[in-house]
């Protein structure tokens, strides 16, 4: 089997060990390994870009979820499957799908999983993996502070949200799906998995193998309300309708007045967006669950 392996070094704080570690157990299991480590923002989308057409059998990303949604906007659309061995800080796309942390496993699983089409957002030609966010978590993902991210981890997001809350000021969004339904709220998700930041779940009904997006509208217009909802959700308790309202649609247009968007963790820009499901343009290997079995 001939891998491109696509690695980011400096994923997680530091994965370099690690990726070498990866290196040695697909060559021990037999495959051809081309490993390209990126040096810096936008490297692993290029390498992607590359490999497409260069006769891989399969293209792996190993890093966090923002290399992987490098890779996926290099690679979309391609029948090259696609693997991922999870090296980040947050891994919300292994936690999401079962893909294993143990390094020897996720590699097992790379040469032995099915590939399988799935379903990607896609905003102004970017797409996503996991969701778009819109209002005040954008906020807090424009704010964070990259280089305190590689020393502290997590702990960067929770100083960023504490920073934004202090100047943040809900500000009112119109969402209309493609079947003319309107509604107003002070955020939105937009997901295309259950979780969301870590085991968080924000959208239950979302699955990476519908044609379809979640959206999870965020009601409170006040700071302290919008606090309320979001210590809710990092509890697991369940949300009032007049908290969240979710839909479940195909087309989703985002209007508001400079509202910051940001998907898979990074900042993207600003409002108005079109978010649209994209199903089937790429082929992921991924662990077997029952779920994913009654979706297709
Ligand atoms: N060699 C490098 N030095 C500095 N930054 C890099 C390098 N290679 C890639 N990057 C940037 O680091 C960003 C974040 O990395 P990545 O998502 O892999 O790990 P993470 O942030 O630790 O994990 P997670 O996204 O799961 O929180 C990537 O989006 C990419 O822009």
């Amino acid at each position: 089997m001939k891998i491109m392996l696509i690695a980011n070094p400096v994923a997680g704080g530091r994965a370099r060990c690690k990726i070498d570690r990866v290196v040695t157990s697909l060559q021990a299991r037999g495959a051809a390994v081309k490993l390209v480590l990126t040096g810096a923002r936008g490297d692993a989308r290029k390498a992607a870009a590359d490999a497409r057409d260069a006769g891989f059998d399969r293209i792996v990303a190993a890093g966090g979820d923002g290399t992987l949604n490098e890779v996926i906007n290099g690679l979309t659309p391609s029948d090259t499957p696609l693997a991922f061995i999870p090296l980040g800080t947050t891994n919300v796309f292994a936690l999401e799908t079962g893909i294993p942390l143990d390094l020897e496993k996720a590699c097992a699983l790379v040469m032995d999983g099915e590939p399988r089409r799935v379903c990607l957002g896609q905003s102004d030609g970017e797409h996503f993996l996991l969701m778009a966010g819109i209002g005040f978590d954008a906020e807090v993902v424009r704010r964070v502070n990259l280089r305190l991210k590689r020393y502290v981890g997590k702990l960067a997001y929770l100083i960023s949200g504490l920073a934004s809350l202090l100047r943040y000021r809900p500000r009112p969004l119109e969402v209309t799906t493609e079947t003319g339904m309107r509604r107003q709220a002070y955020g939105v998700i937009v997901s295309n998995c259950r979780l969301y930041g870590g085991r968080f779940v924000v959208s239950p009904g979302a699955s990476l193998y519908a044609d379809a997006l979640h959206v999870c509208l965020l009601r409170s217009d006040s700071r302290l309300g919008m606090l309320r909802t979001v210590s809710k959700i990092a509890a697991g308790h369940p949300l009032l309708a007049e908290e969240v309202v979710q839909l479940k649609a195909r087309e989703i247009t985002v209007r508001g007045d400079r509202a910051p968007v940001q998907v898979d963790g990074d900042y993207l820009g600003e409002l108005p967006r079109v978010f649209r499901a994209r199903f089937g343009d790429l082929q992921m290997v991924l662990p077997v669950n029952e779920d994913a079995a009654h979706e297709c």
